[in-house]
């Protein structure tokens, strides 16, 4: 090992003693239990049901409690500790509320402390002291270990323990330790979390989500076609811009681009006001909050009309200008009779209905207006300088990846592109051919190029980020083309379908898995693929566990937009030391019926895989790291100690 190196290390192990510690306490680590992973996907910007999730850990905080309590307090006390854990701000009041004297309400607080104390301790047993520590609210870390390390012999010290309690109490501290407590207990039963997926678009809140992965003490997230869009409007790429736009239109969510992230819409609007009138395909989808005014509808259906025509135009010179990306089908501004109204689309003509082509010329109708031009410059510079939308980004872009390996399983939104024999799809990108984990390498190293440089907005890069939102061969988009024009504006719908690759139907074979996973060099006897993206349609009979257990599907049906089309409001897996748990979620209805009601309404569990043996931190990801860091301090030991 390099000397250099280890003198350096030596200034922060400087005797003998420091280095033994850290081996000792590493080498007992690696037995540990592993931790618990969560798996979550397709969040679509519902804040609420993902806090939901999050707060009760898929079900692991109940599950918790039961294990202590069953049988010892009454089922009502299960589900008002349970919600105290979940949302411990609201449920103190509301509980706070039901007491008529001071006396009572501390004999409650008493008892609730004690519970939450054992809680702790039971969530926390498989962790050392100083990862429970970090887990503790600071400014109680060290009366919560006095009150965690009693034990039963030490009676003696009954009236000590005791007294702590009643100190906290006396001096109003209470609602903050048990609040402390909560927080803490939420964050013990999940070691790591993992998002595959789609964190923005459709539901009203994305930003919020993202506030609270950045709060997270672990997370990794594999991106979702939703969250490249986003990542590619802040990269430089308008067509990508003019989509997330257009989404935030029609799913009445433009306050995210105005509100929450400053970017300015006036431009915009003044020239949808010019050109657009009201059009019944173009209102907003969702105006559920019931304030829209009809004034707000009308302006929201015109500025929905004038960035979905911006977006059509913005494709064409790509698509022309990229030919590997094979997508001249989609030229379809090309392909209208504007005296007829009508389309031709593989050989067949169809009356266009809703149409709202007044800033297409004819003879060029991919040109954009002067004022569309100026419009996407005014959004892409505010986009650019948003300062929240930067921390976001940044964020996803610190924490994602197009695909990740952790602890033996594959973890993607899309797919993996094949062909119908179950071949690994080939993409030509600057004469090179791609394909299979080269190609999402090498979209991947063209995404981080695009962000790295937001100044460039039509080179290779930066159209490729919208490859992966639409592309045939995207491991992402998972379909053969985006079908957004005939939705708007052609009535038969056998133009909507958009042909999914046969990635989709071939994952419920083993053998389809197996190539996968050998392809990322991953054990195909033990991996899983956890994939996501797909919303599983249980109302159909479709099952989220395919190819005898190998394959995953997660999609949390979140978003209250598919739910009607599901059946469930999805999935969520767990992965701890004794092995997978799929969780399925009913419909989440709103956090104020969890509190008055204590509708937490989980959760069938589907046993995936049960470990023969317990799996230790030792054979995990985190194990390998650890085990590198023993190997070097071993060497610094022998080096600077040992002769
Ligand atoms: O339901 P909407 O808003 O019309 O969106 C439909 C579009 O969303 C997509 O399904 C992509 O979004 P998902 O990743 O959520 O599936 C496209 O394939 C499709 O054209
Ligand atoms: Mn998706």
């Amino acid at each position: 090992m390099n000397k250099k190196y280890l003198d350096l290390l030596a200034q922060k192990y400087d005797c003998e003693e420091k280095v033994v510690t850290e081996i000792i306490n590493l080498e007992a680590i690696l037995h540990l239990p592993k931790g618990t992973e969560h798996f979550i996907s397709d969040l679509h910007g519902e804040y609420q049901a993902f806090q939901h999730v999050l707060r009760n850990g898929s079900g692991r905080v109940k599950e918790k409690i039961r294990d202590i309590f069953n049988g010892v307090i009454y089922e009502k006390e299960i589900n008002e500790l349970a919600t105290l854990v979940y949302y411990p701000e609201e449920k103190l009041q509301i509980i706070k509320n039901n007491f008529v004297n001071e006396q009572e309400l501390n004999q409650w607080y008493k008892e609730i402390i004690d519970r939450m104390i054992k809680l702790i301790s039971y969530a926390s047993s498989k962790y050392t002291r100083s990862k429970l520590r970090k887990a503790l609210p600071n400014q109680f870390a060290y009366i919560i270990e006095e009150l965690l390390y009693k034990t039963d012999e030490s009676a003696n010290k009954e009236q000590y323990y005791t007294k702590i309690v009643q100190q906290i109490i006396s001096l109003g501290q209470a609602d903050k330790l048990i609040t402390g407590l909560a927080y803490s207990t939420q964050r013990l039963v999940v070691d790591h979390l993992h998002v595959v997926g789609d964190i923005y678009d459709r539901g009203p809140e994305p930003d919020k989500i993202m506030d609270t992965l950045i709060n997270y003490h672990s997370v990794d997230i594999q991106w979702g076609n939703h969250d490249v869009l986003w990542l590619g409007a802040f990269a430089g790429s308008k067509v990508c811009l003019a989509n997330i736009i257009r989404i935030s239109a029609r799913y009445n969510n433009l306050d995210i681009i105005e509100d929450v992230y400053g970017i300015n819409l006036r431009p915009l609007l003044n020239l949808a006001e010019k050109y657009y009138e009201d059009n019944p395909t173009f209102r907003p989808k969702r105006h559920s909050d019931g304030n829209l005014s009809d004034l707000e509808q009308l302006q929201i259906t015109k500025i929905h009309q004038a960035i979905a025509m911006i977006q059509f135009k913005l494709e064409s010179p790509i698509i022309k200008r990229r030919p590997n990306f094979n997508m001249s089908e989609r030229l379809l501004l090309e392909k209208i009779d504007y005296d007829k109204n009508e389309i031709t689309i593989h050989g067949k003509t169809y009356p266009l209905e809703n149409s709202c082509f007044a800033t297409v010329n004819p003879e060029q109708p991919d040109q954009l207006l002067e004022e569309e031009e100026q419009v996407m410059d005014k959004l892409l510079f505010s986009v650019q300088h948003s300062e929240k939308l930067a921390r976001h980004m940044n964020f996803l872009m610190k924490k994602g990846s197009l695909y990740l390996k952790y602890n033996g399983n594959l973890l993607i939104h899309g797919c993996i592109p094949l062909d119908e024999e179950g071949k690994m799809e080939k993409m030509v990108i600057e004469n090179k051919t791609y394909a299979g984990r080269d190609l999402l390498d090498i979209f991947e190293r063209y995404l981080r190029h695009a962000f790295a440089h937001p100044e460039k907005t039509d080179d290779l890069a930066t159209d490729m980020v919208w490859y992966l939102w639409t592309g045939e061969y995207s491991s992402l988009f998972g379909k053969r083309a985006m079908t957004t024009f005939e939705r708007y504006f052609i009535k038969d719908k056998i133009t909507h379908k958009e042909k999914k690759n046969p990635y989709y139907h071939l994952r419920e074979n083993e053998e389809t898995c197996r190539k996968i996973l050998t392809e990322f060099d991953l054990n195909s006897d033990q991996g899983h693929i956890i994939n996501g993206h797909t919303p599983v349609k249980e109302i159909d009979g479709e099952n989220p566990i395919k190819a005898n257990g190998m394959m995953i599907v997660v999609d949390g049906g979140f978003s209250k937009a598919y739910q009607s089309t599901t059946g469930i409001a999805g999935y969520t897996l767990l992965y701890n030391s004794y092995g997978m748990q799929l969780v399925a979620h009913k419909h989440f209805n709103s956090k104020e019926d969890v509190l008055l009601n204590g509708t937490d309404v989980l959760s069938v569990k589907r046993l995936v895989d049960k470990e023969l043996e317990r799996k230790k931190v030792l054979e995990t990801n985190v194990g390998e790291e650890v085990l590198q860091e023993v190997s070097i301090l071993k060497s610094l030991m022998e080096y600077r100690y040992m002769n």
